[in-house]
């Protein structure tokens, strides 16, 4: 078995031999060309009954991109999530994983996959490292892989001094690492975290996203879910912005604030009474206007400007503050509603 982390947890993760994935049209002898992207949906679409979870979704997924769908709750992330992994048959539409359909391959596709779902679901009666051993045999593999390969996890994991602990003394950010280190045991090319962090406190947080960025430099296709706009920020080079089943942006973090926000953003506070009528007198300062139960948010190139405009007009708001646009922004420009309900 090939080695996922060096002890630095840096190094390339090699492609088994017998990953080829989807192949182009190639010459005999020749050989055969990287699936150019790992997940396809095309016109995705899952309903319960009367409820339409997923609306006839689009996207592709090259190898190694950090991949993310951002929504509120209930906008059909973990429904699209669990399509991908094989546990839900989608209503219509395609869907490839390294070339394969999930429904009709799923244990190949499968052997692709690890995931992170959006519920721990350890063993907690096992201690630390028996889970990892335990899963491991669920694919079949043999102790004298499984063994070095836990410790190598629990070491990525920064959870070896805790290998002998039971599952449920552990905190929920110890939990939700062992349970990506798990769904590492297969070394799989792409990892499906439905919402990685939520529940975290911020330290915790950042530990699992340094190692979830240590896993996308060894190559590892990440897919996550997230309401977080600052998790989206820092972890996806790609995503799409999802409401009530649909897409209504697709983009780096980046390209979206470019094009769905300014570059700053000045937020005023001036008492709940006095927001919602406040607009008419900020008229014409900055590009756009949102005013929110306890604030208002003035889109703008130039935050301290905008800021000295409000002071020239005579307004005196209790609070201001100047900001870099984010992806809050975004999503509230192209639903009126802020992510976090
Ligand atoms: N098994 C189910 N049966 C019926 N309706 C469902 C089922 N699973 C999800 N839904 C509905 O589908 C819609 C999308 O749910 P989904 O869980 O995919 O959203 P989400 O974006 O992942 O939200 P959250 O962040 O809360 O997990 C919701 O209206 C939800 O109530």
């Amino acid at each position: 078995m090939p080695e996922l982390h060096s002890a630095e947890g840096t190094s390339k993760k090699p492609v088994p031999a017998n990953e080829t994935g989807p192949t182009n049209q190639t010459e005999p002898g020749a050989v055969p060309a990287a699936p150019r992207y790992v997940i396809t949906a095309e016109n995705l679409t899952k309903t319960y009954g009367d409820v339409t979870a997923v609306d006839g979704i689009s996207f592709s997924v090259p190898a190694g991109e950090s991949f993310g769908l951002l929504g509120p709750n209930g906008a059909g992330k973990s429904t699209t999530m669990k399509m991908i992994g094989g546990v839900s048959q989608r209503t219509s539409g395609n869907l490839t994983i390294m070339g394969l359909d999930p429904e009709q391959n799923g244990p190949e596709v499968r052997a692709h996959l690890g995931v992170v779902p959006q519920q721990d679901n350890l063993d907690e009666e096992l201690k630390v490292r028996d889970n990892l051993l335990v899963y491991g045999r669920y694919f079949g593999l043999p102790m004298s892989y499984l063994k070095p390969k836990a410790d190598e996890l629990l070491e990525f994991a920064q959870l070896t001094d805790k290998a002998k602990s039971k599952v449920d003394a552990l905190s929920g950010g110890m939990k939700r690492r062992l349970t990506i280190a798990r769904s590492l045991i297969n070394e799989p090319r792409i990892l499906l975290l439905d919402e990685p962090t939520t529940g975290l406190d911020p330290q915790a947080r950042h530990i699992l996203w340094d190692r979830l960025f240590r896993l996308k430099e060894q190559g590892v296709t990440l897919i996550l879910t997230t309401h977080y706009m600052d998790e989206a920020e820092q972890l996806c080079d790609r995503l799409i912005v999802v409401d009530k089943g649909r897409i209504m942006a697709e983009g780096s973090p980046a390209a979206l604030i470019r094009d769905y926000s300014t570059r700053e953003v000045l937020e005023l506070r001036f008492g709940s009474e006095r927001n919602a009528s406040i607009g008419a007198e900020l008229g014409g300062i900055g590009e756009r206007l949102e005013t929110l139960p306890d604030r208002v948010l003035i889109y703008t190139h130039d935050g301290e400007a905008a800021l000295e405009e409000v002071s020239a007009r005579g307004l005196r708001p209790l609070t201001s503050l100047v900001r870099r646009s984010s992806l809050e922004d975004v999503f509230l420009r192209l639903t009126g509603r802020s992510l976090v309900d």
